[in-house]
């Protein structure tokens, strides 16, 4: 996720460095290094956290020195909680997002939360890296944030699952594998396109003026979700992902 918010970060101003030890390349104009020993005493105006929430407490007190006096900390992580990354990091400077994946196209949706040490110059800056990359909302505090992961974080695996699901059930109908996932794909980049376009109809209305009374759309939406098996299950998807960002506060 680093790499991909780092293809837009990089259209602005700042210089960056990546320390990763596993990376083969980055992208022109960015240094990286495979060892944090490289940056030695280094400081940098920011630290990102692009990292698994897991490593945080063994990788991060390494860079707390790293952090120039009036910088900050930046955590795309899932779940921690600013108080962890505090404990790790040694500042209560931190700011926390939760980026999506389609901010490898630019297309992200994001939330951002701060923690009270945080300046308006801090979070003005941070608000300007997660524009670059597609939207993004402010949340007042980090439980909105661990909900905001839930809907957006996870929200491209649920769509992609959805899709494959979709693509396979054509298939199964006897559309040629390539040409479903064509139809597929432009099916549902065209409908939310016009329902992004639509902003003044519900989601119920725009469903209702694709569905003619004893057609065939209402035919297959009872079959999909005439039981409320698929509302029922969204709900779950959303609440065991929230349920798992609180696990990893
Ligand atoms: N994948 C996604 O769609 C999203 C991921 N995130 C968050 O982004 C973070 C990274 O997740 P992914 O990009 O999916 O994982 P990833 O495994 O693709 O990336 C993690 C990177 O950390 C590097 N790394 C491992 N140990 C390191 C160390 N000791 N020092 C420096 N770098 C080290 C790895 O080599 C790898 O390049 C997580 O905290 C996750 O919660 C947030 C939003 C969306
Ligand atoms: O699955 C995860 O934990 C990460 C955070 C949100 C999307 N991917």
């Amino acid at each position: 996720m680093g790499s991909a918010l780092l293809e837009y970060w990089k259209k602005g101003d700042e210089d960056f460095t990546i320390v990763d030890p596993a990376m083969e390349e980055a992208p022109d104009g960015v240094r990286l290094f495979a060892d944090r020993d490289a940056i030695a005493d280094e400081t940098f105006d920011v630290v990102i956290l692009a990292i698994k929430p897991q490593l945080i407490h063994c990788v991060m007190p390494d860079y707390a020195a790293n952090l120039a006096e009036d910088g900050y900390v930046l955590s795309i992580a899932a779940g921690a909680s600013i108080r962890t990354i505090s404990n790790a990091t040694g500042t209560e400077r931190i700011i926390r997002v939760m980026p999506n994946l389609p901010a490898a196209i630019g297309k992200g949706a994001s939330g951002l939360t701060s923690a009270d040490a945080i300046t308006v110059r801090h979070k003005a800056h941070a608000l300007d890296l997660m524009s670059r990359t597609g939207g993004v909302v402010t949340v007042a505090d980090e439980d909105a944030l661990d909900r905001v992961t839930a809907v957006a974080g996870s929200g491209p695996g649920y769509v992609f699952e959805f899709a494959r699901a979709y693509v396979d059930a054509a298939s199964q109908l006897g559309i040629r594998t390539e040409d479903a996932r064509k139809l597929v794909l432009q099916t549902m980049a065209g409908t939310i396109a016009l329902a992004l376009d639509r902003g003044d109809q519900s989601l119920a209305e725009l469903r209702d003026d694709v569905t003619s009374k004893g057609g065939t759309t209402a035919a297959g939406l009872k079959a999909l979700n005439g039981s409320g098996a698929v509302s029922r299950a969204v709900e779950d998807c959303l609440a065991a992902a929230y349920g798992r960002a609180v696990q990893l506060r």
